[in-house]
């Protein structure tokens, strides 16, 4: 990855219909670093995040995106980010094998990562073959997450993580942000302690009401 990407909010807000979920949002995020948007259920950090990866528009306000500070359309955003979320669906009807070669033909490998060594990383060797819809939902997971990590965008989006992870699961997601995450602009979406302890900045839904 040769660029660094960064997003700023300009007084931003969204509503549903009459509700505000936020608004008068001002943020920077910047390349490089890590950041945790927290909330309760239901508070709107997902709503937020689609946002951020240019899904959702803003009701007011601005949501810019500066890649080596020139600004870039918020279409095309999407090849810059990759995003792991509980509303991001996998091909059921596809093989891992399959998934992966699928994931790959719209964004690069990152550097010294390929098929094999993926299903290695998610310790999959004896499942290559098998039907994402007959994985377990740890499984699907952990196969969202690896496809996130090893893609090779400036940044990694990911809305609570280390659901349907157990412990295990939760120190191989740690793992993986110490090894695929260097340099990358990082934001969790979460409410759980565990999945955004390392990230350096934190953003509070509730205080933009
Ligand atoms: N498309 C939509 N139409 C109407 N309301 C919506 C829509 N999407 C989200 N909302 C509402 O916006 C609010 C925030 O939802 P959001 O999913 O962003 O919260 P969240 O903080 O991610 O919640 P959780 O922790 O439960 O995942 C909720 O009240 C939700 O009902």
């Amino acid at each position: 990855m040769d660029h660094q990407l960064k997003i700023t909010l300009e007084n931003a807000g969204r509503r549903f219909n009459r509700d505000w979920i936020f608004k008068g949002l001002d943020y920077t995020f910047e390349p490089g670093n890590s950041y945790a948007v927290l909330g309760p259920n239901g508070s709107g950090k997902s709503t937020l995040l689609q946002l951020l990866n240019g899904s959702l528009s803003p009701s007011t306000g601005k949501v810019n995106f500066y890649q080596n500070d020139a600004l870039i359309d918020a279409d095309d955003v999407f090849k810059h980010i990759s995003l792991a979320a509980p509303y991001l669906e996998l091909i059921e009807d596809f093989s891992l094998t399959e998934v992966i070669d699928f994931h790959f033909k719209f964004k690069p490998f990152i550097a010294g990562m390929d098929r094999p060594r993926l299903i290695e990383l998610l310790g999959m060797q004896t499942s290559k073959n098998k039907l994402v819809k007959y994985f377990s939902s740890g499984m699907k997971q952990r196969l969202k997450l690896a496809l996130a990590f090893c893609s090779d965008t400036a940044i990694l989006m990911l809305d609570e993580p280390t659901s349907n992870l157990d412990t295990q699961g939760v120190d191989w997601y740690l793992q993986l942000v110490q090894n695929y995450a260097v340099n990358r602009l990082i934001i969790v979406g979460s409410n759980q302690e565990q999945e955004y302890s390392f990230c350096s900045n934190h953003l509070l839904i509730t205080d933009y009401k």
